[in-house]
């Protein structure tokens, strides 16, 4: 592909992958150049958006189990997964299917399905493997003593502040809880460029093709690279 900036770095854990993402570039840069290298993708390579969400779920579980292994985990395997409407939803509707073929005991938050043929394909399959969807997100006190961690896959990009009414309350839970949060993206709720001081604070942050501009203000323990 042709890009200005030097990837060689990371492409090494492009597609599926993921890698430890500390070095200081400029993020308006990458923003630009992920649109560049989806339009390649897309364009030239023939790339679709099921194979590119496929690969983008892989490297959220696989940086998820890199970072928080299971012999660590205490409360049995057990991780929540909040999944949104949108494309950030099916990022995390893959990562809990490869979570679970890890060995991990997924169970997925998904209130607003989206009625899309793929994202009901990826609901069916995480379902076949007996992946329980909670019908109601448990209080802040009962995630923290049921879960090792939670995957905030709620939304991405694409997130429009301020946050609608039936949103509210899930990320008010999400806040309060005292077990890692892992953002897929973008830690949900922020605003893509200027993020959100008062909002969710991560410990983990996987950005996926580039990081966001709003990368810059995370200020917790693991930024990963995926795609
Ligand atoms: N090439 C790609 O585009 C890839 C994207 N990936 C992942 O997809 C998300 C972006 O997905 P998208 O569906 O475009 O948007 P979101 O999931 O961020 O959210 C849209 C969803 O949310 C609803 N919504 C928007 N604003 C609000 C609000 N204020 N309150 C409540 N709900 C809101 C909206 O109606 C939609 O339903 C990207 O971040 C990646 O995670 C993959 O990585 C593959 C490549
Ligand atoms: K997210």
């Amino acid at each position: 592909m042709s890009l200005e900036n030097d990837w060689s770095e990371w492409l090494s854990f492009f597609f599926g992958q993921c890698g430890d993402y500390r070095t200081p570039y400029d993020y308006k840069m990458f923003q630009e150049e992920a649109i560049k290298i989806e339009e390649e993708l897309f364009d030239e390579y023939a790339y679709n958006a099921d194979q590119v969400m496929e690969l983008a779920g892989l490297s959220v579980a696989t940086a998820v189990a890199k970072t928080y292994p299971l012999f660590d985990m205490t409360r049995r395997k057990n991780v929540l997964v909040c999944c949104g409407p949108g494309t950030n939803g099916g990022d995390g509707l893959v990562c809990a299917r490869h979570l679970k073929l890890f060995g991990y005991e997924p169970s997925v938050f998904y209130p607003k399905q989206s009625n899309k043929p793929l994202f009901k394909s990826l609901t069916k399959q995480c379902q076949e493997m007996e992946i329980p969807f909670l019908s109601f997100l448990p209080d802040a006190q009962l995630i923290t003593d049921s879960y090792n961690l939670v995957v905030d896959a709620l939304f991405g990009f694409n997130f429009k502040p301020p946050v609608r009414p039936e949103f509210v309350e899930v990320l008010e839970k999400l806040k309060k809880i005292h077990v890692p949060l892992c953002s897929v993206d973008v830690p949900s709720g922020w605003d893509i460029e200027n993020g959100d001081p008062e909002g969710l604070q991560p410990e983990f942050l996987i950005s996926l093709t580039a990081p966001k501009k709003c990368a810059k203000l995370f200020k917790g323990k693991y930024h990963w690279l995926g795609a």
